[in-house]
């Protein structure tokens, strides 16, 4: 379980809170979607939750255990899959996922065969032995993607997963975080993609200059709204319409 009290973040030098005073409970076994629009706060907080950012105040807790206190196992329970790619270009998409496995402590044969198997489900096997640099931006992600796994979090983090990929990429993504999911990791991530979100999460909290504005079940989010048939209808309904431009 993830828990979360009145956790705030204020970057340095700004003028406002980028995240304010939230709670928060997220159970095992859920598909967490963290929607808002551009600048509420989603990375912000996502980005502590995964021990990337110092919250300014509040604390959180993943399954009793919070960073100060227990580092090294939460380095162990949590998987991180940010949104810039983090892998070296100039290595193989196998020696860089043999390289990232050995960095959670994994070795020899077992996480040889964890890194085929990966490549083998995200349609990437035959890629295996070329260079990153050569590979698309969802071949990318997807490697991405299978590096922050292979230690096999309880939970994992995910800061727009499927951003700039094409569908079919897009499809191999979100099916391979159902299968991890069903086979026990809880999911949080954040997302623009709003029909996904209503298909995939089994619940959504749409957060809005760094507060949380509205959370539930996509379903009854959409039933309790009206005039709204989706979940794209509650987002514009809770968030308004107005552009959301900064500088
Ligand atoms: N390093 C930083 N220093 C100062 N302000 C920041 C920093 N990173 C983010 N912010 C500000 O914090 C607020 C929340 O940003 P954040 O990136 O968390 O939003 P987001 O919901 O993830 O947006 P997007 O959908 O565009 O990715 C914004 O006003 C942003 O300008």
């Amino acid at each position: 379980m993830i828990q979360i009290n009145e956790l705030s973040k204020k970057y340095k030098g700004a003028d406002d809170f980028s995240v304010r005073d939230l709670n928060l409970t997220i159970e095992n076994g859920e598909i967490f979607g963290l929607l808002g629009p551009n600048g509420a706060g989603k990375t912000t907080l996502i980005s502590m939750l995964s021990s990337l950012l110092k919250p300014t105040s509040g604390h959180f807790t993943i399954d009793g255990l919070n960073y100060k206190d227990n580092k090294n196992q939460l380095k162990q329970l949590i998987g991180i899959v940010p949104q810039e790619y983090a892998l070296y270009p100039s290595l193989t998409a196998y020696e860089n996922l043999m390289y990232f496995g050995s960095m959670y402590g994994l070795k020899g044969q077992s996480l040889k065969d964890d890194v085929n198997t990966h490549l083998e489900a995200m349609g990437l096997a035959k890629f295996a032995n070329k260079k990153i640099d050569a590979f698309s931006g969802g071949m990318k992600r997807r490697i991405n993607l299978i590096s922050s796994i292979l230690h096999n979090p309880k939970v994992l983090f995910l800061d727009e997963p499927t951003v700039g990929v094409d569908v079919q990429s897009k499809n191999v993504i979100m099916a391979h975080l159902k299968e991890l999911n069903t086979a026990g990791t809880t999911i949080i991530y954040t997302s623009h993609h709003l029909n996904e979100a209503e298909k995939f999460c089994t619940r959504v909290g749409i957060i809005d200059h760094g507060t949380l504005i509205c959370l539930g079940k996509p379903q009854e989010l959409i039933a309790q709204e009206e005039n709204t048939e989706n979940l794209e209808g509650v987002f514009l309904a809770k968030t308004g319409k107005a552009l959301r431009d900064h500088a």
